[in-house]
């Protein structure tokens, strides 16, 4: 049996963020490879009008969880679901489950946070720096704790280029940020986030490069380490290829790009697109879990969970596999066929923006007061750029991330755990990979229909003849009202006429004698 899966059996493990799209990976391999775990404990609040159980009750029933079903049939029991809200004091968390959670928890993953890039600085700090403080309080205070593991990002020193598996400081201490959120008020930290925040793009990069620091500071103790993925897409092999539930950054433009609304991609053909599959993370992150607590280094160590590095993928190679995949297995109910060119000159932005995006939805619009509906193509099209130029800085660059920690665990592996948690991505084929990422948005993200295939197909071949039809007839009233206004070009239409014509006559001439 794998080492590591054995030793999660018996354990009782802490998550934070197990509803969202790493947490949720993280809980089913947990459950697949170590069945025999004591319980997890998760931390959620009430959401969307759901309770924590009915939470919990409708993960275990998602596709994802499918197999754990059948080889865990009591995984129901084995999680404990506690009421939590991360962004209050204490957590919220009631007298009782806190002591059960101090006096039992073996081991943390804390992948809790806010994803969003323009969150407000108070309320990215309040749960990506304050609450991982609080937490490491917590495990400050568990007898049993055998290693914290906390989920970072490979961006959060993205102003870098060369980044190494070490902590960069930002120049002002998280203590003081965090003192002067409880006193500043809005409209202050609004206007000096931009100061704060300095090369970064966002409040997202920059807590969470708060974050680190607050690990290193307040961790000392502990036995601990951070995961840093970069951007995180579908399962690549396990459960099963392509699982997918969040509509992150990658998939906007995708999904953009697959309903043939985007054409434009604001990169850089020849750059990296550091993609890495959410089960490769969630098997490099389980191995960072076990050497931390069975090897117990003596420094903390940082993960860097990046592909580009030993199996680059392309922008370029990126959008024509996207485009034959689109091709192969569209999305429903296209504006346009797919189709990507990808630039960063601003002039050329500025032409294709123009050329292929406004002219399109403005001409659309007007189709639609002309059919007596209401326009909407343009408002949607600005809504869609507004989304993807926050985007734009990591579409637009690369970065170059050591992975000396990673491959040192590697070699510490035993085969069958290399095997087993299996986070070596030399192997992806990325067109394969892509194909499944296509995939999984349709069938996870947007629940479209397979069986709609062809008639989606047929769609876009009707889409097609209109685009010819419409470009033809575009040229040939270009020419006309050339050759109505310019002798220059009177004189070159006679000259391509003439010369088809004299063409014509020698081919006829020449058969005729042949004859
Ligand atoms: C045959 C010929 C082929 C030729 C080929 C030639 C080759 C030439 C080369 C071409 C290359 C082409 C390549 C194509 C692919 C390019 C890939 C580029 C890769 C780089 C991508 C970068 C992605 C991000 C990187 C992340 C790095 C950081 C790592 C992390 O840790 S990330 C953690 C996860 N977080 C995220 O991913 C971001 C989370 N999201 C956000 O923060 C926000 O969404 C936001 C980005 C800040 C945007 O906020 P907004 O308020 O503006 O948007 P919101 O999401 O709220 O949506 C607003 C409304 O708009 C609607 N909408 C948005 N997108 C779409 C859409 N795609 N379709 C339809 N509608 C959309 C949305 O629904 C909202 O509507 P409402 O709900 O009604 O309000
Ligand atoms: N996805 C990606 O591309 C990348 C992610 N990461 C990191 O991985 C980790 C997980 O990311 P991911 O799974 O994608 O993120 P998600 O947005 O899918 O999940 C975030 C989780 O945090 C929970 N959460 C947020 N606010 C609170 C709160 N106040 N109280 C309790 N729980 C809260 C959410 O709960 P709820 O369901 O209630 O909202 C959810 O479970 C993060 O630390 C992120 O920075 C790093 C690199 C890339």
């Amino acid at each position: 049996m794998s080492t590591i899966a054995a030793y999660y059996n018996n354990k009782s493990i802490l998550i934070t963020g197990a509803t969202g799209f790493l947490g949720k990976v993280l809980m089913e391999k947990l459950f697949r490879s170590s069945p025999d775990l004591k319980v997890i404990y998760i931390l959620v609040r009430p959401k969307s009008g759901q309770t924590l159980q009915q939470r919990v009750f409708h993960i275990l029933n998602c596709e994802l969880f499918k197999e754990v079903r059948e080889i865990c049939p009591n995984v129901q029991e084995k999680i404990r679901a506690i009421y939590a809200d991360l962004s209050q004091d204490d957590f919220a968390i009631s007298k009782e489950d806190m002591e059960e959670l101090l006096s039992c928890t073996n081991i943390i993953f804390h992948c809790a946070a806010t994803v969003r890039f323009d969150e407000p600085l108070r309320s990215a700090v309040q749960l990506n720096v304050v609450a991982t403080q609080k937490l490491l309080l917590m495990a400050g205070q568990m007898p049993k704790l055998e290693a914290f593991i906390h989920l970072s990002t490979a961006f959060s020193n993205c102003y870098r280029k060369h980044i190494d598996e070490v902590i960069y400081p930002c120049p002002v201490e998280p203590k003081k940020i965090i003192h002067s959120m409880e006193w500043l008020d809005d409209a202050i930290i609004d206007e000096i986030t931009p100061k704060l925040i300095g090369d970064r793009p966002n409040t997202y990069t920059y807590s969470k490069a708060l974050g680190e620091m607050v690990v290193q500071q307040e961790g000392e103790k502990l036995n601990i380490a951070i995961v840093r993925p970069s951007i995180v897409g579908p399962t690549w092999q396990e459960p099963f290829p392509g699982w997918i539930d969040t509509m992150n950054g990658i998939s906007k433009i995708i999904i953009a790009a697959g309903k043939g609304l985007l054409q434009l991609q604001a990169v850089e053909p020849t750059n990296v697109v550091d993609l890495i599959p959410a089960d490769t993370v969630i098997n490099l992150t389980l191995a960072v879990g076990w050497y931390t607590a069975v090897h117990r280094p003596k420094t903390m160590l940082i993960y860097h969970s990046t592909s580009g590095h030993i199996n680059p993928f392309y922008c370029k190679e990126m959008g024509l596999q996207l485009t034959a995949t689109l091709e192969k297995i569209p999305l429903e109910k296209p504006f346009r066929r797919p189709y990507t060119i990808g630039t960063t000159s601003t002039i050329s932005k500025q032409y294709w923006n123009t050329v292929s995006h406004h002219a399109y939805a403005i001409i659309y619009d007007f189709y639609l007061i002309l059919t007596g509906r209401k326009p909407r193509m343009t408002k949607l099209l600005n809504r869609i750029l507004k989304t993807i130029s926050k985007l734009e800085y990591f579409s637009s660059q690369s970065w170059e991330w050591t992975t000396y920690n990673t491959e040192m665990l590697m070699s510490q592996l035993s085969p069958e755990d290399q095997r087993v948690f299996n986070f070596d991505v030399r192997h992806l084929n990325w067109s394969q990979y892509m194909e499944n990422y296509v995939l999984g948005i349709k069938k996870y993200l947007l629940k479209e229909d397979m069986a709609g295939i062809p008639e989606v197909k047929q769609h876009l071949r009707r889409l097609r003849n209109i685009y010819y039809f419409f470009n033809t007839t575009l040229f040939l009233i270009a020419c006309r009202l050339l050759i109505a206004r310019s002798q220059m070009a009177r004189n070159v239409w006679f000259f391509i006429v003439s010369f088809c014509y004299k063409f014509l006559s020698y081919f006829r001439a020449s058969r005729m004698l042949k004859a």
